[in-house]
């Protein structure tokens, strides 16, 4: 196995994807995509139902190798790393949010936090403590010991947030992260987001349909058809 260095980060994009194509089956997804991501940029993926928004982020995250195109995840080229390698690349460096949140419904909200550092060989004790400082940060301090089923849609999402920034990751990825929430809860949300790249100086790169949502961003990338329709410069 090639494991990434601790350090595989060095200066450079978070996230660089050059001409990156991928088709199901017949079905094109991305057509010759290229985007890159700055360390402390928040970059909002935007475009109608099926243009790729979410093929996007897996192929960023690891998740799915594009059949053309290159992808370079915080410094290393994802051609060098096998399944394994990118796994923990993804968990050591990435934070992942999706729309539901998917925590693992029979585990504590800590339990839950608290599993990034867990599968990467975490002692329980001190990995515990950091899901409950994680949680703390989110407002969720009491919620340690709850399921996820005992929560409202807002309290978990920001468990999973909490999940997501546990390894203080130098790339979020965010899949209509808010959608599920209502207003008041999806601008909490967003704001938690949003302090990885404005405090912490991490990138974050936010899939999402909502204009409003997209308007916090530092840059919008249109996707239409699977292709890069428009970039536009927000802040
Ligand atoms: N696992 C899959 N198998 C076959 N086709 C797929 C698969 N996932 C996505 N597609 C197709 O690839 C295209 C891009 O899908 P993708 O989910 O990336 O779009 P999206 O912009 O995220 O859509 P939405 O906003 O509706 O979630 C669509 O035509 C979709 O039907």
């Amino acid at each position: 196995m090639n494991l990434p260095r601790d350090d595989a980060t060095g200066p450079g994009p978070a996230l660089a994807l050059r001409s990156v194509s991928h088709a199901y089956s017949r079905t094109p997804a991305l057509r010759e995509v290229s985007l890159t991501v700055e360390p402390g940029e928040v970059v909002a993926v935007t475009g109608p139902s099926g243009c790729g928004k979410s093929t996007l982020l897996h192929v960023a995250a690891g998740l799915l190798v594009p059949q053309a195109g290159s992808v370079d995840l915080l410094g290393t080229d994802l051609h060098d790393l096998d399944e394994t390698a990118r796994a923990v690349l993804r968990r050591r460096g990435v934070g992942i949010v999706l729309q539901y949140g998917q925590l693992v419904p029979d585990m504590t909200l800590e339990d839950n936090v608290a599993l990034p550092l867990l599968l990467d060989g975490g002692d329980l004790a001190a990995s515990r403590t950091a899901a409950r400082d994680a949680l703390a940060r989110v407002g969720l301090e009491q919620a340690g010991q709850a399921v996820p089923e005992e929560l409202s849609g807002g309290q978990a999402q920001r468990a999973a947030i909490a999940r997501a920034l546990i390894t203080s990751p130098r790339l979020l990825l965010a899949d209509e992260p808010v959608a599920s929430l209502d207003a008041v809860a999806a601008a909490d949300a967003l704001d938690l987001m949003l302090a990885v790249a404005r405090r912490d100086g991490g990138a974050v790169v936010l899939v999402t349909h909502d204009n409003l949502v997209a308007a916090t961003a530092d840059r919008e990338v249109r996707l239409r058809e699977g292709r890069v329709e428009r970039e536009t410069v927000l802040r």
